[in-house]
């Protein structure tokens, strides 16, 4: 049996893992997360000791899936995505500090952490698609990375189309050419006049058009999708393991912005892994640190960072948290989202923010501290950390943590998708590995539009196959 997946907004239909995965967003507006969460027992988890990551990754994510996918597919799909990472332990550590570990995240095609999720979202997409001889319309929302995966996870498939909206001018130069150069038809990178929240929002508003969302068959790869968010709970507990869990708890700071990664960790929590304390670890763009602090999510300006990934101020998967720590009220969620429409504020009540406290510490560090920190890593240890990881460890140096627990710091990009920040941050300007050779100089393939639903309805209605499909 698959399990059952709701809507935080408490009223969309209960889905079955596959129609989760290809609905996306809920059609309430709200985040599926399954009615219950599966739990594997400390014996299961210690027998991951030892195991491939793959092996790790079917036992953590088969509950989920059921009966919705047969499991010899599923151990084929999430095998061949593995295949691709160029570190045979696809999530590597390195010791930065004592009981201090970096995971390292960025061994993927596109050298973030989105990766991990992606590779394997797209073969399982594909999978159902085609067995319901289906295709559908992504939209995706990108401040830099999750863009990037997406268009290399679908490229030359036949049953996606690809649109991909990022913040014009506020992605790095790597960045913005994985988004750009990909010559398969079935991609579109969308530079938007405005902020990520802002094309998120308009990523959100095209699914809440119903008869838009229906006529194109709308998908999201963003963390919205309930499957992205599985597929990274997994190296929580390939992490937790290698360091001997769970006999002993461990730590994890998260570099974080739409708050994703970091509720994977939470997830890996309620499936039964020891772990100490998650920390949430922010840039100045700071509303969860605020929120943790006040009880208040407010949302305000955003500044632009080093770290532009997480440049980010409405964190989607704060409602997937909020959800679960007020007691899975959609009555509750349904009334925070629509002061956040129109005051772009809500107050957490006091037994809420004490659950989260329960799980959850929060930090930020500024410009300086992760330039700082960069420097002070590389001096020490000769690592180069990218300025997203960065804001992680500082924030683990500041967050008054057992010492005789280990931390584990997520690095979530190879610096050298942020080669000017850390290069003025570390005198090192770091290189990128081999495989992205050609990419600084392949003719990019871009298109500008404003902050508009129309004229982003308009543009997708164009160039998406299932219209021109439909016509035919
Ligand atoms: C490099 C990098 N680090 C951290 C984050 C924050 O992750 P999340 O949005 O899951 O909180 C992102 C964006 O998602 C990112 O691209
Ligand atoms: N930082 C992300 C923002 C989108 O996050 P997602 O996890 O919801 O896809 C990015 O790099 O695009």
């Amino acid at each position: 049996m698959s399990l059952a997946y709701v809507s935080t907004r408490g009223e969309a239909p209960k889905l079955g893992f596959a129609d989760a995965m290809l609905a996306g967003l809920a059609r309430d507006g709200g985040l599926y997360v399954p009615e219950a969460w599966p739990t594997l027992s400390q014996d299961v988890i210690a027998g991951f000791a030892g195991k491939s990551y793959a092996e790790v990754a079917e036992a953590v994510i088969a509950p989920y899936v059921g009966d919705a996918i047969a499991p010899a597919k599923l151990r084929e799909m999430i095998s061949e995505a593995y295949a691709v990472f160029r570190h045979p332990a696809v999530t590597p550590f390195v010791q930065t500090g004592p009981n201090r570990f970096v995971l390292e995240l960025f061994h993927g095609p596109t050298i973030a952490f989105k990766d991990v999720a992606m590779q394997l979202l797209a073969r399982l997409m594909d999978h159902v698609l085609a067995e319901r001889g289906l295709r559908t319309t992504i939209i995706g929302a990108t401040s830099g990375d999750t863009g990037g995966a997406a268009i290399e996870a679908f490229r030359g498939r036949d049953r996606a189309d690809v649109f991909i909206l990022m913040p014009h001018g506020k992605v790095s130069e790597v960045q913005r050419r994985q988004m750009t150069t990909a010559p398969d038809a079935n991609v579109h990178a969308i530079a938007v006049d405005g902020s990520f929240d802002d094309c998120q929002a308009l990523l959100k508003a095209a699914f809440n058009h119903h008869a838009f969302r229906d006529r194109l068959a709308l998908g999201g790869v963003n963390s919205i999708n309930w499957a992205r968010v599985l597929a990274q709970v997994v190296y929580y507990f390939v992490a937790a393991v290698a360091l001997g869990g769970p006999r002993r708890a461990v730590d994890f700071v998260v570099p974080t912005g739409n708050f994703g990664d970091v509720f994977a960790g939470y997830v890996a929590k309620r499936m039964g892994l020891p772990i100490g304390r998650l920390v949430v670890a922010t840039n100045v763009n700071d509303i969860l640190a605020r929120t943790l602090e006040t009880g208040r999510y407010e949302v305000k300006g955003v500044t632009p960072t080093t770290s532009p990934s997480m440049d980010i101020q409405v964190s989607s998967n704060f409602e997937r948290l909020l959800f679960d720590a007020c007691g899975r009220d959609a009555g509750v969620v349904r009334a925070a989202m629509a002061s956040l429409a129109q005051s772009g504020a809500f107050t957490l009540n006091e037994g809420t923010l004490a659950n989260i406290l329960a799980e959850f510490d929060a930090g930020r560090a500024d410009e300086s501290t992760v330039a700082q920190t960069i420097g002070k890593v590389h001096r020490e240890t000769g690592y180069l950390l990218d300025p997203h990881t960065a804001v992680g460890h500082a924030v683990a140096d500041a967050a008054g943590l057992d010492p005789a627990t280990p931390t584990v710091v997520l690095a979530t990009a190879h610096p050298a998708k942020f080669p000017d920040a850390v290069e003025a941050a570390s005198g090192v300007r770091p290189e990128l590995p081999a495989h992205l050779s050609e990419l600084m100089s392949a003719p990019e393939r871009v298109n500008q539009l404003p902050n508009d639903l129309a004229e982003l309805e308009a543009f997708v209605e164009k160039r998406a196959r299932i219209v021109q499909d439909a016509a035919a």
